[in-house]
This record gives structure tokens, sequence and C-alpha cells, in this order.
């Protein structure tokens, strides 16, 4: 299984790249994971970008108004995603507009991390830090704080 994270806009903030490290470096112990950031673009052009970036992957898009689950069922649900086709699982976030709705109707799952709305760059931190947590409980290992 791998996991590839596609996200509109690029961290530069220092802290806030720091932090997305730290959680990327935390799932790469448990399996590959790809960070991949997409130029702001217009609509068409993003979902050109992410059905590039994403061919051949089970793809789940992060939206306000997706699915809502706890943190063990969002494990579940990457262990499922993850068995299927090629075993490589592509999580999409928006840019400030948000997903294309194109995009979205063509993703296999649309989850939420919240009812709360974040910057697309803090969903970014917050999707990586619930994806360690998902490997931590999927091999029922302690979380490391
Ligand atoms: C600022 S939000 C976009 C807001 C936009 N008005 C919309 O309704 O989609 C930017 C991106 O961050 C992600 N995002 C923000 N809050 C989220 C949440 N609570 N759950 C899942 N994804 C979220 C989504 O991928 C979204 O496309």
């Amino acid at each position: 299984m791998r996991i590839v994270v596609v996200a509109v806009g690029r961290v530069k903030d220092k802290p806030l790249r720091a932090a997305l490290d730290d959680y990327l470096g935390r799932v790469r112990r448990y399996m590959p994971c790809d960070e991949i950031e997409l130029e702001d673009a217009p609509p068409a052009r993003l979902v050109e970008l992410f059905a590039k970036k994403t061919d051949g992957s089970t793809t789940i898009a992060l939206e306000v108004m997706g699915r809502a689950l706890d943190s063990p069922s969002f494990a579940r649900t990457i262990e499922r995603a993850g068995s299927r086709g090629k075993g490589v699982v592509s999580f999409l976030i928006g840019g400030a507009d948000g997903i294309p709705p194109e995009t979205s109707r063509a993703a296999h799952d649309r989850l939420s991390l919240s009812t709360l709305t974040f910057p697309h760059r803090l969903a970014r931190l917050v999707l990586v830090e619930q994806i360690y947590r998902a490997m931590t409980i999927l091999r029922g290992e302690p979380y490391a704080h």
C-alpha cells in the first residue's frame, strides 16, 4: 500500500512545513507516502491535474460536507481503500475554492475532517496527522506524542 496526498498550494511557512514533514516522516515508518503540491489554477485545469496525479489510484476527496468518521473508522477506510486495485490511496485537498465538482464526483470516496472549514494548508496537516494516527491504530501501536 502507498499513500499519496495531492494538495493544491505550496506550504512555504516554515513551522507548518516542519509539522507536515514530522507527520509525513511518521507515516513513512509504516508505508511509502508522497506529497504532491499542485499549482493553484482555474477549476478546469485543476480537474486535469488531479486526474493526472491520481491516475490508477483509489481517490478520497477531503470535503467539509464529506462523510464524517471517527479515527478508528478512518483507519479502516484507509485499509479498505489500500486493498483495492494497485494499493495506492490518494487523498485530495482543494485550494481556497475547494475541490472542483467534477473531481469530487469522480472520487471513490468523500471524507470530512470536521464540520468546521479549515484553510487548505491546515486541512493538509490535520489529514496527515490522522493518517499517522490511523497507522498506529491499524498496527495496535501507541501514538508517539
Ligand atoms: C478552504 S477549504 C475550501 C472551502 C470551499 N469554500 C469549499 O466549500 O470547498 C480548502 C480545502 O481544504 C479542505 N478542507 C477544509 N476543511 C475541511 C474539513 N473540515 N474536512 C475536509 N476537508 C477540509 C478541502 O479539501 C477543501 O477543498
